[in-house]
């Protein structure tokens, strides 16, 4: 199910919004959810389905430009399944582990490399930030900034560390920079095809433009030729919206009814 938050689109004479999907990739307990409600909501909630997946959407503006910015939080079993479903759909990822956990950040290594693989594969990259998530509990953590920044440092991508229960703005600034990151790479993709030259050489027994076409004065096939090529396309992403069917078995209301039943700090 997919599910509306923020505010509402703004009036006409405005440019369509940018869409841009964003999934949310890391070891349960992380606090994947937690970051996402924060985000959406504003609130830390405590207490959250470890078997929910779902997609949800927000109305957002980042740097005056309207975005439609769609949320995966995925809920992987321990360990990357079925990774289609967000590898194919999301523009950018938020890939957090909990600083309180060692094992949490190996396994958010794993998700980055996952990720760079996927991106060789397919010659299309889709941005990542690493998250260090929970600050609020520092006094426990198992995972230094330096380690966090050296994960990030090696596949390229931007770390911040971040508390799903302190101040809500810098969890904000963190989904904008993802959203930036994505349109970033989404403009990149968008302008026009590049030509590249290439040199071509005359083929050796190719009887003569001249006498082929009869043009007194063609010369072309005894020098080397320039051509312009375009360049092969890049896939698109495919918009689709994912479930897992041990999120639809959990759950049937809608998101904000969720919200019932838990802690609200
Ligand atoms: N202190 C603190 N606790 C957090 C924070 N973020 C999440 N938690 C707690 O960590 C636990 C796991 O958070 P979730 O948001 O459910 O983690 P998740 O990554 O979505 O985990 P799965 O749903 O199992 O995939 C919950 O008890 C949260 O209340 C945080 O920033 N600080």
């Amino acid at each position: 199910m997919s599910s509306v938050f923020g505010k509402p689109r703004a009036g006409s004479g405005q440019s369509a919004p940018l869409e841009v999907n964003l999934a949310i990739l890391g070891r349960r307990g992380a606090g994947k959810s937690a970051l996402t409600v924060k985000f959406l909501t504003r609130r830390f909630i405590s207490e959250y389905d470890p078997n929910l997946e779902d997609t949800y959407s927000s109305e957002e503006t980042v740097d005056h430009q309207p975005v439609h910015l769609r949320v995966m939080d995925t809920a992987d079993p321990d360990t990357p399944r079925n990774c289609e479903r967000y590898l194919n759909w999301a523009h950018a990822f938020l890939v957090v582990y909990s600083m309180d956990s060692r094992q949490s950040f190996e396994d958010s290594s794993s998700y980055l490399e996952l990720l760079a693989l996927h991106a060789k594969e397919t010659q299309r990259s889709s941005p990542a930030l690493l998250l260090g998530n929970k600050l609020d509990m520092a006094q426990y953590r198992q995972v230094t900034k330096a380690e966090g920044a050296a994960l990030a440092g090696k596949f390229g991508c931007l770390f911040f560390e971040v508390s799903a229960c302190l101040d809500f703005e810098h969890v904000q600034h963190v989904f904008h920079e993802a959203v930036r990151e994505a349109r970033r790479e989404l403009e990149k993709s968008s302008l026009p095809r590049p030509l590249f030259i290439c040199e071509e050489r005359a083929l050796p027994h190719q009887a003569p433009l001249t006498a082929r076409h009869g043009l007194a004065s063609c010369t072309f096939n005894t020098l080397s030729t320039v051509s312009l090529k375009e360049m092969p396309a890049v896939a698109q992403a495919k918009l689709v919206t994912v479930k897992s069917s041990r999120a639809q078995s959990k759950r049937k209301a809608p998101t904000l009814t969720l919200l019932k039943g838990f802690k609200i700090f």
